[in-house]
């Protein structure tokens, strides 16, 4: 296909950035894609993978020339390599990155943009819980949402362009504001990831994972919780320390919720304790029945068509 951008950088080459190099090669998007990672161990993973057609020692080596620059960083990363690479940008080229915090991502990186330098922030909804140079695969972004959170002064054309861009790599697009999308992903992800950290550590206080009594007795529910507790560390404190509002505002509710509950069990309200889990199982049969979960296994979706 022809190429949205001729010359691509990638900086920090890990899950994200790996699977957006393979998509990328997959689309067979005739593009020369550049890479740079901070560690020299992590560029001669690169290297010996094939991952970038150029890995660069140097950050602002990877960005020169570049059309589309993507920062594929820890969120707290994100303003100090910005503020590194934006001399040796070119005028016309196109910013990006693909935190999962928006408002305070745009605010750190605002301030480096070089005048006649575009910018448009995005959010793959797609992830795993392993991260690093050889975790990356091709379809990681199909059928995903790529969400697009551009600034209102930003050029139509430039959006279009990169929206074009991640529909090639697999990813569904849909623009977003920034406070609207930190609340959302404190709800869809930051908060869920923080229950599924704390139920672990609740389960490993009483010392029961450790022996594998937990994991193996385990039925699906906890092993997911098991897996989303298994991701980065860096990656998560950032997510938290970023987007603090939200995350404040969303764990508020949920521990109202949870008090709630915590009562009803108390005092033995059976009927109350109904009302909430049948409530709580339409809204999961409404996301099946809107076609929106697309890993659901068949025997959820069978159950919902009886
Ligand atoms: N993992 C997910 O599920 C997921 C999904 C969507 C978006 N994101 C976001 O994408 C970004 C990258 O996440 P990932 O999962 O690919 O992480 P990763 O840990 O797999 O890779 C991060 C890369 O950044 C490099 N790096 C770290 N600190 C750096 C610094 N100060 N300067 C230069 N390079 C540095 C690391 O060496 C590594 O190459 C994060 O901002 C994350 O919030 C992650
Ligand atoms: O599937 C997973 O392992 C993920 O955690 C991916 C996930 C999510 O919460 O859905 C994690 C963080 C991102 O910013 C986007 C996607």
């Amino acid at each position: 296909m022809s190429a949205p951008y001729k010359r691509v950088a990638l900086i920090g080459l890990g899950l994200i950035a790996s699977s957006m190099f393979w998509a990328m090669k997959r689309s067979g998007m005739d593009c020369h894609v550049t890479g740079y990672a901070r560690s020299e161990k992590t560029r001669n993973t690169a290297r010996k993978l094939g991952l970038c057609d150029t890995v660069f020692d140097s950050a602002e080596e990877a960005v020169k020339d570049a059309d589309l620059i993507v920062l594929a960083v820890p969120v707290g990363a994100m303003g100090p390599v910005m503020q590194t690479i934006a001399p040796h940008i070119k005028p016309g080229a196109t910013v990006s990155e693909v935190g999962s915090v928006k408002r305070t991502v745009i605010d750190v990186i605002t301030p480096h943009l070089p005048e006649g330098v575009h910018f448009v922030p995005t959010h793959p909804m797609a992830g795993t819980e392993h991260s690093g140079p050889d975790s990356g695969f091709a379809s990681l972004f199909d059928n995903r949402w790529c969400l697009i959170v551009p600034d209102d002064d930003c050029d139509e054309d430039v959006i279009v362009r990169v929206e074009t861009y991640w529909q090639a790599l697999g990813a569904n697009t849909e623009r977003m504001d920034a406070e609207h999308h930190d609340m959302v992903c404190a709800v869809v992800s930051h908060i869920p990831h923080l229950i599924a950290y704390t139920m672990v550590g609740v389960a490993d206080d009483l010392q029961r994972v450790s022996d594998n009594e937990v994991i193996k007795f385990s039925a699906a529910g906890f092993r997911d919780f098991t897996r989303i507790a298994a991701s980065d560390p860096v990656m998560w404190r950032d997510v938290f320390l970023t987007n603090k509002d939200a995350t404040i505002e969303i764990l508020g509710r949920f521990t109202e919720e949870l008090f709630a509950l915590q009562r009803a069990i108390r005092t033995g309200d059976g009927e109350q304790l109904h009302a909430y889990f049948t409530h709580t199982r339409a809204i999961r049969r409404g996301i099946l029945e809107a076609g929106q979960d697309t890993d659901a296994p068949d025997f959820g979706r069978a159950k919902v068509d009886r």
